[in-house]
């Protein structure tokens, strides 16, 4: 148990004044320099004519590219940090008493979800599947299908994400769970009628013809977003190891495979193509920049869309739970900390700047949390039994 915590969500686990602070250097997605600055929201259009690098320097993407997904070693490399093994550990180990491991705060988590509802969302890339160089090759392994499809046994068990809806309900497999694709846009539930008052929702079928409800907050912009995705592909096609994904409501350049000399051009790229496109912003993901419509919908609003939806919205008596890795889950871990309204929990091996409550290291520690959940569940259950 984490000492000095009140039953309060929104409590910060740590007592002010055992917080570290970690230099801004050392967070991949700290505000300096990688931070989401209204101008990266806003594809600025230039008053003046500037060079190409000037373009992608003063909007900050180049940095933003650099310091997505770095690899452990790289992250300090890149940011001129002479540190020792040892001094990484501390780091990270600094880190995690402001974001304390779930797996070892599992018996608090439990306590206060104790006679509440739990509502489990779940992002895929980098949570549920580790990050690969092919995006079509980011499976999930048996194992942790049996462990997401145990948990929504129990639990209302969503999965959000930024890829194609159909394309994560294909790579997840599991048709009893409610899934949000391109960051939210693109909603479909089992079993619910996704009404809430809002307009852009449809009942229809999914590839198995059983029938679903689906939420679609953003149709205006499909036009737009095939077109922006044949655009980026044409404009990127001479360049070796890019990869443009059309996700139906946003698409993505990947990099992660471009040699990192060629990034500039990526960068500049991306952005004179977004010139034409006023109502389309970017965001950063991991080694990858994502081209979404300027909307108000995020994670976040998929949260706070599928709680209601669900019955669950009452703060009281739900607790949910989101479990994500990337820059984009952090609106849905905002909205959970800000609402006090439930756990954020980041998955990262290093410290990243975050609104998530807890941390897990990597996939294989979601696994054994989404287990330990299931374990809690039955062991009540059977208790239950034997008492009645
Ligand atoms: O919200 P998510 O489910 O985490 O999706 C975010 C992006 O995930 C995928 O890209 C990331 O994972 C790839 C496979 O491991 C990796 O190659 C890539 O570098 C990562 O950025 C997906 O391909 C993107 O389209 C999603 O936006």
């Amino acid at each position: 148990m984490i000492s000095g915590q009140t039953s309060s969500v929104m409590s910060d686990p740590t007592p002010i004044k055992e917080r570290v602070g970690i230099h801004p250097s050392l967070m991949p997605y700290s505000q300096t320099g990688t931070s989401f600055s209204k101008g990266m929201y806003n594809i600025p259009i230039p008053k003046k004519k500037t060079s190409m690098l000037e373009d992608v320097l003063s909007n900050g993407w180049l940095d933003a590219m650099k310091s997505s997904s770095p690899p452990r070693k790289k992250l300090l490399k890149d940011f001129n940090v002479a540190v020792a093994s040892d001094d990484t550990d501390f780091v990270y180990s600094s880190w995690m008493k402001k974001h304390p491991s779930a797996l070892t705060s599992f018996e608090e988590i439990i306590d206060f979800a104790e006679g509440k509802k739990v509502a489990i969302f779940l992002d895929y890339d980098g949570t549920l599947s580790p990050i690969v160089d092919d995006p079509d090759r980011a499976l999930m392994s048996d194992d942790m299908r049996s462990a997401v499809r145990n948990v929504a046994k129990y639990f209302p068990t969503a999965i959000i994400s930024g890829r194609n809806r159909d394309k994560v309900c294909d790579l997840v497999g599991l048709s009893e769970l409610h899934y949000a694709g391109s960051h939210g846009m693109d909603i479909m539930s089992p079993v619910h009628k996704l009404s809430n008052g809002h307009s852009n929702t449809n009942d229809s079928t999914d590839k198995q013809d059983k029938e679903v409800s689906l939420f679609q907050p953003a149709t205006e912009f499909l036009p737009m977003i095939d077109e922006v995705f044949r655009t980026l592909v044409e404009k990127t096609k001479g360049i070796k190891g890019v990869n443009v994904e059309n996700h139906k409501f946003c698409a993505s350049v990947h990099y992660r495979n471009v040699d990192e000399k060629n990034w500039p051009t990526i960068a500049q790229l991306v952005h004179e193509v977004l010139k034409s496109f006023p109502r389309l912003r970017l965001t950063h993901g991991r080694k990858v920049l994502e081209v979404r419509p300027v909307f108000d919908w995020d994670k976040g609003k998929a949260v706070e869309f599928l709680l209601e939806s669900l019955g669950l919205s009452k703060c009281e008596e739900v607790l949910p739970i989101f479990i994500g890795d990337d820059k984009t889950d952090e609106d849905a871990f905002r909205v959970l900390r800000n609402g006090n309204r439930g756990y954020g929990i980041i998955v990262s091996p290093i410290p990243k700047e975050t609104k998530a409550f807890y941390s897990l290291r990597d996939t294989s520690e979601v696994k054994q949390f989404l287990e330990g959940l299931v374990q809690w569940k039955e062991q009540r259950y059977n208790s239950k039994r034997s008492t009645n």
